[in-house]
Protein backbone atom coordinates (compact mmCIF):
# COMPACT_ATOMS: atom_id res chain seq x y z
CA UNK A 1 0.00 0.00 0.00
CA UNK A 2 0.99 3.52 -0.95
CA UNK A 3 0.19 5.90 1.38
CA UNK A 4 0.87 9.56 0.66
CA UNK A 5 -0.15 12.68 3.52
CA UNK A 6 0.20 16.38 3.05
CA UNK A 7 3.19 15.57 0.62
CA UNK A 8 4.09 19.10 -1.04
CA UNK A 9 7.26 20.23 -3.21
CA UNK A 10 8.12 23.77 -3.65
CA UNK A 11 10.65 24.98 -6.12
CA UNK A 12 10.91 28.77 -5.15
CA UNK A 13 7.49 30.10 -5.91
CA UNK A 14 6.51 27.40 -7.99
CA UNK A 15 4.25 24.82 -5.76
CA UNK A 16 4.15 21.73 -7.73
CA UNK A 17 2.77 19.40 -5.24
CA UNK A 18 0.23 20.92 -2.72
CA UNK A 19 -0.49 19.03 0.24
CA UNK A 20 -1.70 15.98 -2.02
CA UNK A 21 -2.93 12.52 0.20
CA UNK A 22 -4.20 9.74 -1.13
CA UNK A 23 -3.24 6.08 -1.04
CA UNK A 24 -3.05 3.02 -3.92
CA UNK A 25 -3.83 -0.42 -2.81
CA UNK A 26 -2.23 -3.72 -3.16
CA UNK A 27 -4.07 -5.67 -5.85
CA UNK A 28 -5.30 -3.23 -8.17
CA UNK A 29 -4.58 -0.64 -10.90
CA UNK A 30 -4.57 2.93 -10.02
CA UNK A 31 -4.37 5.80 -12.43
CA UNK A 32 -2.48 8.58 -11.54
CA UNK A 33 -4.05 11.09 -13.48
CA UNK A 34 -3.52 15.10 -14.10
CA UNK A 35 -2.54 17.53 -17.09
CA UNK A 36 1.17 18.58 -18.22
CA UNK A 37 2.70 19.94 -15.26
CA UNK A 38 -0.05 19.15 -12.49
CA UNK A 39 2.87 17.31 -9.92
CA UNK A 40 2.74 13.90 -11.12
CA UNK A 41 6.65 12.96 -11.82
CA UNK A 42 7.36 15.38 -8.96
CA UNK A 43 5.34 13.08 -6.68
CA UNK A 44 6.35 9.89 -7.88
CA UNK A 45 10.08 10.92 -7.30
CA UNK A 46 9.31 11.89 -3.71
CA UNK A 47 7.89 8.09 -3.07
CA UNK A 48 11.22 6.84 -4.01
CA UNK A 49 13.13 9.67 -2.69
CA UNK A 50 14.89 11.17 -5.15
CA UNK A 51 13.76 14.15 -4.57
CA UNK A 52 13.28 16.11 -0.73
CA UNK A 53 9.62 17.08 0.25
CA UNK A 54 9.02 20.40 1.58
CA UNK A 55 6.46 19.13 3.70
CA UNK A 56 4.19 15.52 3.98
CA UNK A 57 5.36 12.22 4.00
CA UNK A 58 5.33 9.35 1.82
CA UNK A 59 5.39 5.85 2.82
CA UNK A 60 5.31 2.09 0.55
CA UNK A 61 4.30 -0.64 2.22
CA UNK A 62 4.62 0.87 5.99
CA UNK A 63 8.00 2.57 5.41
CA UNK A 64 10.18 5.58 3.52
CA UNK A 65 11.33 3.96 0.31
CA UNK A 66 14.99 5.56 1.49
CA UNK A 67 15.01 3.36 4.40
CA UNK A 68 15.11 0.39 2.82
CA UNK A 69 18.05 -1.64 1.50
CA UNK A 70 17.99 -3.57 -2.45
CA UNK A 71 15.29 -1.05 -3.32
CA UNK A 72 14.24 -2.95 -6.49
CA UNK A 73 13.14 -5.39 -4.84
CA UNK A 74 10.27 -3.71 -2.58
CA UNK A 75 9.63 -1.26 -5.76
CA UNK A 76 10.26 -1.08 -9.27
CA UNK A 77 9.91 1.67 -11.24
CA UNK A 78 9.73 3.53 -14.81
CA UNK A 79 10.38 7.19 -14.39
CA UNK A 80 12.23 8.50 -17.42
CA UNK A 81 12.96 5.62 -20.53
CA UNK A 82 15.54 7.94 -21.57
CA UNK A 83 17.54 6.91 -18.74
CA UNK A 84 19.33 3.85 -20.29
CA UNK A 85 22.97 4.77 -21.13
CA UNK A 86 22.51 4.82 -25.09
CA UNK A 87 26.15 2.73 -25.44
CA UNK A 88 24.93 0.21 -23.30
CA UNK A 89 23.12 -3.23 -24.48
CA UNK A 90 19.95 -3.78 -23.13
CA UNK A 91 21.37 -6.88 -21.05
CA UNK A 92 24.08 -4.87 -19.95
CA UNK A 93 22.12 -2.32 -18.24
CA UNK A 94 19.93 -5.08 -16.83
CA UNK A 95 22.86 -7.01 -15.86
CA UNK A 96 24.02 -3.91 -13.89
CA UNK A 97 21.02 -3.36 -12.47
CA UNK A 98 20.78 -6.93 -11.16
CA UNK A 99 24.13 -6.94 -9.73
CA UNK A 100 23.70 -3.73 -7.89
CA UNK A 101 20.40 -5.18 -6.08
CA UNK A 102 21.92 -8.50 -5.81
CA UNK A 103 19.24 -10.23 -8.19
CA UNK A 104 20.36 -13.21 -10.01
CA UNK A 105 21.63 -13.15 -14.05
CA UNK A 106 18.60 -15.81 -14.42
CA UNK A 107 15.94 -13.06 -13.51
CA UNK A 108 17.57 -10.75 -16.92
CA UNK A 109 17.15 -13.31 -18.79
CA UNK A 110 13.10 -13.95 -17.88
CA UNK A 111 12.28 -10.52 -17.91
CA UNK A 112 14.35 -9.74 -21.22
CA UNK A 113 11.30 -12.46 -22.41
CA UNK A 114 8.82 -11.06 -20.57
CA UNK A 115 8.93 -7.78 -22.27
CA UNK A 116 9.87 -9.26 -25.64
CA UNK A 117 13.50 -7.85 -26.14
CA UNK A 118 15.17 -11.09 -25.55
CA UNK A 119 16.12 -11.53 -28.89
CA UNK A 120 17.35 -7.32 -29.34
CA UNK A 121 19.09 -8.03 -25.75
CA UNK A 122 23.12 -7.26 -27.27
CA UNK A 123 21.59 -4.56 -29.35
CA UNK A 124 23.09 -0.96 -28.05
CA UNK A 125 20.04 0.62 -26.13
CA UNK A 126 20.78 4.38 -27.58
CA UNK A 127 19.25 2.82 -31.00
CA UNK A 128 16.30 1.46 -29.48
CA UNK A 129 12.88 3.04 -30.40
CA UNK A 130 11.01 5.28 -27.58
CA UNK A 131 8.39 2.00 -27.63
CA UNK A 132 11.52 -0.45 -27.27
CA UNK A 133 13.49 2.36 -24.61
CA UNK A 134 9.68 1.98 -22.60
CA UNK A 135 10.20 -1.78 -23.10
CA UNK A 136 13.65 -1.70 -21.69
CA UNK A 137 12.57 0.43 -18.59
CA UNK A 138 9.27 -1.56 -17.57
CA UNK A 139 12.21 -4.80 -17.56
CA UNK A 140 14.20 -2.56 -15.13
CA UNK A 141 10.90 -2.33 -12.94
CA UNK A 142 9.86 -5.87 -13.06
CA UNK A 143 13.35 -7.08 -11.83
CA UNK A 144 13.38 -7.12 -8.44
CA UNK A 145 9.90 -9.27 -8.72
CA UNK A 146 8.81 -6.16 -5.91
CA UNK A 147 5.29 -5.67 -4.35
CA UNK A 148 4.91 -1.95 -5.67
CA UNK A 149 5.36 -0.94 -9.23
CA UNK A 150 5.53 2.82 -9.87
CA UNK A 151 5.20 3.59 -13.75
CA UNK A 152 5.44 7.20 -15.17
CA UNK A 153 3.58 7.94 -18.48
CA UNK A 154 4.53 3.77 -19.45
CA UNK A 155 2.44 4.03 -22.78
CA UNK A 156 4.16 6.96 -24.59
CA UNK A 157 5.45 5.94 -28.04
CA UNK A 158 3.74 2.29 -27.84
CA UNK A 159 1.86 1.19 -30.79
CA UNK A 160 -1.37 -0.21 -30.30
CA UNK A 161 -0.05 -3.78 -29.23
CA UNK A 162 1.86 -2.41 -27.03
CA UNK A 163 -0.61 -1.34 -25.30
CA UNK A 164 -2.56 -3.74 -25.24
CA UNK A 165 0.68 -5.64 -24.32
CA UNK A 166 1.10 -3.01 -21.79
CA UNK A 167 -2.46 -3.19 -20.05
CA UNK A 168 -2.32 -7.21 -19.74
CA UNK A 169 1.14 -6.87 -17.66
CA UNK A 170 -0.45 -3.97 -15.31
CA UNK A 171 -3.64 -6.21 -15.12
CA UNK A 172 -1.72 -9.52 -13.99
CA UNK A 173 0.46 -7.76 -11.75
CA UNK A 174 -2.53 -6.27 -9.48
CA UNK A 175 -4.07 -9.53 -9.98
CA UNK A 176 -0.94 -10.92 -7.94
CA UNK A 177 -1.72 -8.64 -5.52
CA UNK A 178 1.02 -5.71 -6.64
CA UNK A 179 0.55 -1.99 -5.96
CA UNK A 180 0.37 -0.74 -9.53
CA UNK A 181 0.61 2.49 -9.39
CA UNK A 182 0.44 4.39 -13.30
CA UNK A 183 0.69 8.21 -14.51
CA UNK A 184 -0.57 9.53 -17.24
CA UNK A 185 -1.85 12.98 -18.96
CA UNK A 186 -4.65 11.52 -20.92
CA UNK A 187 -7.95 9.71 -19.47
CA UNK A 188 -8.52 7.47 -22.76
CA UNK A 189 -5.39 5.75 -21.94
CA UNK A 190 -6.11 5.14 -18.44
CA UNK A 191 -10.03 4.37 -18.91
CA UNK A 192 -9.37 0.69 -19.99
CA UNK A 193 -6.17 0.51 -18.08
CA UNK A 194 -7.42 1.60 -14.17
CA UNK A 195 -9.50 0.65 -11.58
CA UNK A 196 -9.04 3.23 -9.80
CA UNK A 197 -8.17 7.08 -10.41
CA UNK A 198 -6.44 9.87 -8.45
CA UNK A 199 -7.05 13.15 -10.06
CA UNK A 200 -4.61 15.83 -9.62
CA UNK A 201 -4.20 19.61 -10.88
CA UNK A 202 -1.89 21.90 -10.11
CA UNK A 203 -0.16 20.03 -7.46
CA UNK A 204 -4.01 19.20 -5.55
CA UNK A 205 -5.85 16.48 -4.81
CA UNK A 206 -9.05 16.87 -6.96
CA UNK A 207 -10.31 13.22 -7.19
CA UNK A 208 -9.93 10.14 -5.67
CA UNK A 209 -12.66 7.20 -6.73
CA UNK A 210 -13.38 3.95 -8.64
CA UNK A 211 -13.67 4.62 -12.61
CA UNK A 212 -17.03 3.48 -12.84
CA UNK A 213 -17.54 5.93 -9.45
CA UNK A 214 -16.26 8.76 -12.56
CA UNK A 215 -17.58 7.82 -15.21
CA UNK A 216 -20.81 8.66 -12.87
CA UNK A 217 -20.56 12.09 -12.55
CA UNK A 218 -19.51 12.75 -16.48
CA UNK A 219 -21.27 15.15 -18.47
CA UNK A 220 -24.02 13.97 -20.94
CA UNK A 221 -24.57 10.57 -18.76
CA UNK A 222 -27.84 9.99 -18.41
CA UNK A 223 -31.29 7.96 -20.14
CA UNK A 224 -33.61 9.71 -22.47
CA UNK A 225 -37.19 8.58 -22.48
CA UNK A 226 -40.53 9.61 -24.39
CA UNK A 227 -43.91 8.95 -23.46
CA UNK A 228 -47.31 9.02 -25.51
CA UNK A 229 -47.32 12.41 -24.66
CA UNK A 230 -47.17 15.58 -21.97
CA UNK A 231 -49.36 14.29 -19.78
CA UNK A 232 -47.86 10.76 -19.56
CA UNK A 233 -44.20 12.35 -19.27
CA UNK A 234 -45.24 14.35 -16.10
CA UNK A 235 -46.63 11.51 -14.64
CA UNK A 236 -43.78 9.36 -15.33
CA UNK A 237 -41.78 12.47 -13.95
CA UNK A 238 -43.14 12.55 -10.43
CA UNK A 239 -42.44 8.63 -10.52
CA UNK A 240 -38.96 8.85 -11.36
CA UNK A 241 -38.42 11.96 -9.16
CA UNK A 242 -40.02 9.74 -6.37
CA UNK A 243 -37.47 7.26 -6.62
CA UNK A 244 -34.81 9.52 -6.21
CA UNK A 245 -33.89 10.47 -9.76
CA UNK A 246 -33.49 14.10 -11.24
CA UNK A 247 -35.68 14.83 -14.23
CA UNK A 248 -35.40 17.53 -17.09
CA UNK A 249 -38.31 17.77 -19.12
CA UNK A 250 -37.11 17.76 -22.88
CA UNK A 251 -39.97 18.84 -25.11
CA UNK A 252 -43.27 18.25 -24.56
CA UNK A 253 -43.22 14.07 -24.12
CA UNK A 254 -39.23 13.77 -23.96
CA UNK A 255 -37.53 13.62 -20.01
CA UNK A 256 -33.78 13.34 -19.45
CA UNK A 257 -32.83 11.15 -16.50
CA UNK A 258 -29.92 11.05 -14.03
CA UNK A 259 -29.45 8.91 -11.12
CA UNK A 260 -31.34 5.52 -11.99
CA UNK A 261 -31.16 3.06 -14.46
CA UNK A 262 -32.99 2.48 -17.96
CA UNK A 263 -34.06 -0.90 -16.63
CA UNK A 264 -35.56 0.49 -13.31
CA UNK A 265 -37.04 3.35 -15.81
CA UNK A 266 -39.05 0.79 -17.62
CA UNK A 267 -39.93 -1.21 -14.76
CA UNK A 268 -41.85 1.91 -12.90
CA UNK A 269 -43.36 2.88 -16.41
CA UNK A 270 -44.58 -0.25 -16.93
CA UNK A 271 -46.27 -0.88 -13.02
CA UNK A 272 -47.64 2.82 -13.75
CA UNK A 273 -49.66 1.96 -17.56
CA UNK A 274 -47.22 4.57 -18.99
CA UNK A 275 -45.95 3.40 -22.95
CA UNK A 276 -42.42 4.38 -23.58
CA UNK A 277 -41.42 5.64 -27.12
CA UNK A 278 -37.79 5.69 -26.89
CA UNK A 279 -35.68 4.62 -24.01
CA UNK A 280 -31.96 5.30 -24.61
CA UNK A 281 -28.70 5.23 -22.13
CA UNK A 282 -26.35 7.62 -22.97
CA UNK A 283 -22.50 6.48 -21.96
CA UNK A 284 -20.33 8.81 -20.03
CA UNK A 285 -17.48 10.16 -21.97
CA UNK A 286 -14.90 10.07 -19.26
CA UNK A 287 -12.49 12.25 -21.44
CA UNK A 288 -15.20 15.16 -21.26
CA UNK A 289 -14.89 14.58 -17.38
CA UNK A 290 -11.77 14.90 -17.01
CA UNK A 291 -11.40 17.55 -19.09
CA UNK A 292 -14.18 19.56 -17.17
CA UNK A 293 -12.76 18.79 -14.15
CA UNK A 294 -9.18 19.93 -14.87
CA UNK A 295 -10.48 22.49 -16.91
CA UNK A 296 -8.87 25.16 -13.85
CA UNK A 297 -5.45 23.40 -13.51
CA UNK A 298 -4.73 23.25 -16.97
CA UNK A 299 -0.54 25.22 -16.89
CA UNK A 300 -1.21 26.51 -20.69
CA UNK A 301 -4.68 26.57 -21.45
CA UNK A 302 -4.97 26.82 -25.70
CA UNK A 303 -8.19 28.42 -27.11
CA UNK A 304 -11.48 26.16 -27.46
CA UNK A 305 -11.20 24.14 -30.30
N1 LIG B 1 13.34 20.73 -10.80
C1 LIG B 1 12.36 21.64 -10.95
N2 LIG B 1 12.58 22.95 -10.78
C2 LIG B 1 11.59 23.87 -10.90
N3 LIG B 1 10.31 23.56 -11.21
C3 LIG B 1 10.03 22.26 -11.38
C4 LIG B 1 11.02 21.22 -11.27
N4 LIG B 1 10.43 20.03 -11.49
C5 LIG B 1 9.12 20.30 -11.76
N5 LIG B 1 8.88 21.63 -11.69
C6 LIG B 1 7.57 22.28 -11.89
O1 LIG B 1 6.65 21.63 -11.07
C7 LIG B 1 5.40 21.47 -11.72
C8 LIG B 1 5.02 20.01 -11.78
O2 LIG B 1 5.85 19.31 -12.68
P1 LIG B 1 5.80 17.73 -12.92
O3 LIG B 1 6.84 17.38 -13.93
O4 LIG B 1 5.82 17.02 -11.63
O5 LIG B 1 4.35 17.57 -13.56
P2 LIG B 1 3.71 16.34 -14.37
O6 LIG B 1 2.31 16.23 -13.89
O7 LIG B 1 4.58 15.14 -14.25
O8 LIG B 1 3.69 16.90 -15.86
P3 LIG B 1 3.88 16.15 -17.28
O9 LIG B 1 2.59 15.42 -17.57
O10 LIG B 1 4.07 17.32 -18.21
O11 LIG B 1 5.08 15.26 -17.16
C9 LIG B 1 5.54 22.13 -13.09
O12 LIG B 1 5.06 23.44 -12.99
C10 LIG B 1 7.03 22.10 -13.32
O13 LIG B 1 7.41 23.17 -14.14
Amino acid sequence: MIEVSELTKRYGRTTAVDSLSFSAGAGEVTGFLGPNGAGKSTTLRMMLGLCEPSGGTVTVGGCAFRERRRGLRHVGALLDAGQVHPGRSAGAHLHALARSNRIGRKRVASVLEEVGLAEVAGRRAGGFSLGMRQRLGIAGALLGDPPVLLFDEPLNGLDPQGVLWVRSLFRRLAGEGRVVLVSSHLMAEMEHTADRLVVIGRGRLIAQESVAEFAARAAGAGVSVRTSDAVDARVLAGVLTAEGASVREVGGAGLRVTGISADRIAQLAFAHGLLLGELTTHAASLEQAFLQLTADSVEYPTGAP
